[in-house]
């Protein structure tokens, strides 16, 4: 995550600067899946009346409160057409700490191009190593039994992939998991740069027993408790 100073206001609503950092998000997926509708909901508590076709991409953030440290969400919210992507693509790899793939409940297709878009990932040296999420959308519109079929299918596909699983609705008021998504995603960053922090650590602690030339990462010290024989 990027560090920043970010302005925001104090309890006595004088302007205070903070030091936060930032993840960047890419929401992908196929076109009209409900990318916009959900990182607009999040953002800003509210389904948009109308949306168009999004055009490159977006950029919405926002600001979260993790147990006392500030982490600054940015949601680059892509283009699922084709023709409005291509000259956008390169940039919406670059530099990405998180990634939420999206598709819709109603529509079997745009979970058929899942593996489509982690490919994608994959061809711009994004691994699925970092953390992502699956999300089913428009869970509202569900009526036919078939679905249950479909979301379990999606919930499969996450489990292989390590990714974390969601079945929600930009649109619904009650039960949705919108906020879920992103809120969680954060926080799988937080702790996986505490985590980095602690490799840290043992690589000082390390160095300052002066064992040379040898950086015992916690990677490291996990591959020698396992067997070889
Ligand atoms: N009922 C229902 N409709 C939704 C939901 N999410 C999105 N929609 C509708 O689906 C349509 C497409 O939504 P968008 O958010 O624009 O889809 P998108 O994935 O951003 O599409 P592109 O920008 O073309 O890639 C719009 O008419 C939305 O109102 C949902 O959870 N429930
Ligand atoms: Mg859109």
């Amino acid at each position: 995550m990027d560090s920043s100073l970010e302005s925001s206001t104090s309890s006595n609503g004088n302007p205070v600067r903070c030091r936060c950092r930032t993840c960047k998000v890419i929401v992908i997926g196929d076109a009209g899946v409900g990318k916009t509708c959900l990182t607009h909901r999040f953002c800003t508590g509210q389904f948009p009346s109308r949306t168009e076709a999004t055009i490159g991409v977006d950029f919405r953030e926002k600001l979260l409160d993790l147990e006392g440290e500030k982490i600054k969400v940015q949601l680059w919210d892509t283009a699922g057409q084709e023709r409005f992507r291509k000259s956008m693509v390169q940039h919406y790899y670059r530099n990405v700490h998180g990634i939420v793939f999206v598709f819709d409940v109603t529509n079997p297709t745009s979970f058929c191009n899942l593996p489509m878009w982690m490919d994608e990932c994959r061809q711009h040296s994004l691994g699925l190593d970092i953390p992502c999420a699956l999300v089913c959308n428009k869970t509202d519109l569900v009526t036919s039994p078939t679905a249950s079929v479909l979301i379990d299918q999606a919930r499969h596909l996450a489990e292989v992939h390590g990714m974390s699983f969601y079945t929600t609705s930009a649109k619904a008021r009650k039960g949705d998991l919108v906020d879920s998504i992103f809120v969680t995603l954060a926080q799988r960053l937080k702790s996986q740069r505490r985590e980095s922090v602690n490799e840290l650590v043992l690589q000082c602690r390390s160095e300052s027993f002066n064992i040379p030339a040898k950086i015992i990462t916690a990677q490291e010290s996990k591959k020698k408790w396992t067997c070889i024989c």
